[in-house]
C-alpha cells in the first residue's frame, strides 16, 4: 500500500520501556478519559495527549483542544517520541500533538479517517506498546476493500502520502500477548502536525 510504511520491531526493549515509562507521566499530568461520540456513547479507548493540541470527542464534537478537560495544559511531547518523528519522516514539520490512545481488552476503535488536522500532506506517525493489535486499513472511500496487519509492541507505522486518508482502525488488541505494560492492554501513540 503506497504511502503506508510499517517498521517492526523500530524499538528495542529497552526504549519500549523507556517510552512506557515516559506515557506514565503524561497520564499523571494529564489522565486518559473516555471520550464521547457526538452520539453521546463513551469511546472503548481512554486518551489523553502531549502537545501543543490534544484531541478530544465530546457531544459538540471531535476537535483538538489547547488543554485536557481537566482546564490544564496537555504536557510536552518527551523527548524519546520526538525523536522517533525525526528518525522516519526527518523531512516533515516538528509534530504538534501526540495521542496516547490505551485498550484494554475489550477496546477497539471503529473505521475512520484522520483528517482533523489542517495540512494533510504531513504525515501521522504511530508507535504501539504493549499487546498485538489487529490493524485494519482500507480505501479513501468508506467501505472499499480493506486489508489487515498485526502491529506488534515497538512497532512504528508511517501513514503519510497516498495513504493519509485510508479509512482504518483496530478490530480487537491480543490481551496478554506482551508482558510491557503492568497488565493487559495496549498504549498506542500518534503524532500529528495539526494546525
Ligand atoms: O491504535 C492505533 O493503532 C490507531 C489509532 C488511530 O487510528 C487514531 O488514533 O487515529
Ligand atoms: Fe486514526
Amino acid at each position: 500500500m503506497r504511502g503506508l510504511l510499517h517498521y517492526p520491531g523500530w524499538l528495542s526493549s529497552d526504549e519500549q520501556r523507556a517510552l512506557a515509562e515516559d506515557v506514565r507521566q503524561i497520564a499523571v499530568r494529564a489522565p486518559l478519559f473516555s471520550p464521547i461520540t457526538p452520539s453521546g456513547k463513551a469511546m472503548s479507548v481512554r486518551m489523553t495527549s502531549a502537545g501543543r493540541f490534544g484531541w478530544t470527542a465530546d457531544r459538540q464534537g471531535y476537535r483538538y483542544a489547547p488543554a485536557h478537560p481537566s482546564g490544564l495544559p496537555w504536557p510536552a511531547i518527551p523527548e524519546s517520541v520526538l525523536a522517533i518523528w525525526r528518525a522516519v519522516v526527518p523531512e516533515a514539520r516538528a509534530p504538534e500533538s501526540c495521542l496516547v490512545n490505551f485498550y484494554g481488552p475489550e477496546a477497539r476503535m471503529g473505521l475512520h479517517q484522520d483528517r482533523d488536522e489542517r495540512d494533510l500532506s504531513q504525515p501521522v506517525v504511530s508507535i504501539s506498546l504493549g499487546d498485538d493489535a489487529l490493524f485494519r486499513i482500507g480505501s479513501e472511500t468508506r467501505g472499499g476493500p480493506s486489508q489487515s496487519l498485526w502491529l506488534r509492541s515497538g512497532d512504528v507505522l508511517v501513514m503519510g502520502g497516498e495513504a493519509r486518508l485510508l479509512h482504518h482502525g483496530i478490530d480487537r488488541i491480543a490481551p496478554g500477548s506482551s508482558m510491557l505494560l503492568r497488565g493487559p492492554g495496549r498504549i498506542n501513540l500518534t503524532l500529528r502536525v495539526v494546525s
